[in-house]
């Protein structure tokens, strides 16, 4: 099988997605941890929403972002399993990252410390946002912010409904741009979490 060199190198498509993630960083405009994820509802339709990426663990490999347990694309995750997919696409650089995976709450310590790592407005917002549900207008808005501001004060406990996903991968796509519309695309497998990848070139 070809030999996957220079900006595919190594044996770990998720390390080889946190060293592209940090070349975009001084070059996108703006978010270069932006990812699009995608869901399903109980339906089967498919849902999809920019969220960051907070963080990309390398061993066994997973990725972090946080959000309210109670909007849409919560209640998507929970009723799927779990099962859900994103994308990340670079200008900057041409290349894609593709992750389809199972998500599971990440509402410990480390959701804790990410949560008080937030400015206080970020924080009380949290607290304020009824995610994904109808509001009157920004007085109403305005008017949870103030109410969550008197009630949770200068130190806000992180809210219960409020924390983050870490999707552990099961198939990753890196993808970058190439000549004449020839680009390279690898798909990494692997049978089980604690398993090697395994890892095959797709046509484009
Ligand atoms: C650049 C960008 C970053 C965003 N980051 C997050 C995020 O990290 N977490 C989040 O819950 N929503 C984030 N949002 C808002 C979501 O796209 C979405 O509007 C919101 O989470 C509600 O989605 P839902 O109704 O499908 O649950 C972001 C939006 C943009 C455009």
């Amino acid at each position: 099988m070809e030999e996957r060199t220079g900006i595919f190198a190594g044996p770990d498509p998720v390390a080889i997605a946190a060293r592209w993630l940090e070349e975009a960083g001084p070059l996108e405009p703006n978010d270069p941890n932006a990812m699009q994820l995608a869901t399903v509802d109980e339906a089967g339709m498919p849902d999809v929403r920019t969220v960051l990426l907070k963080e990309i663990e390398e061993d066994p490999g997973a990725f972090l972002f946080y959000t309210n347990y109670e909007g849409a694309k919560a209640r998507q995750i929970e009723a799927a399993g779990g099962r859900c997919a994103f994308v990340m696409h670079w200008k900057s650089l041409r290349r894609q990252v593709r992750v389809r995976g199972v998500a599971a709450r990440e509402d410990g310590a480390k959701a804790d410390a990410y949560y008080a790592s937030r400015p206080l407005g970020s924080r009380i917002g949290a607290w304020a946002s009824p995610q994904s549900r109808p509001v009157e207008g920004r007085d109403e808005l305005a008017a949870l912010v103030e109410a969550a501001d008197r009630a949770h004060g200068d130190d806000p406990a992180r809210p219960p409904h409020w924390g983050g996903y870490r999707i552990a991968p099961q198939e990753i796509e890196l993808w970058a741009d190439g000549e004449s519309r020839l680009h390279d695309r690898f798909r990494f497998t692997r049978p089980a979490e604690d398993a090697g990848w395994r890892w095959t070139r797709l046509g484009p």
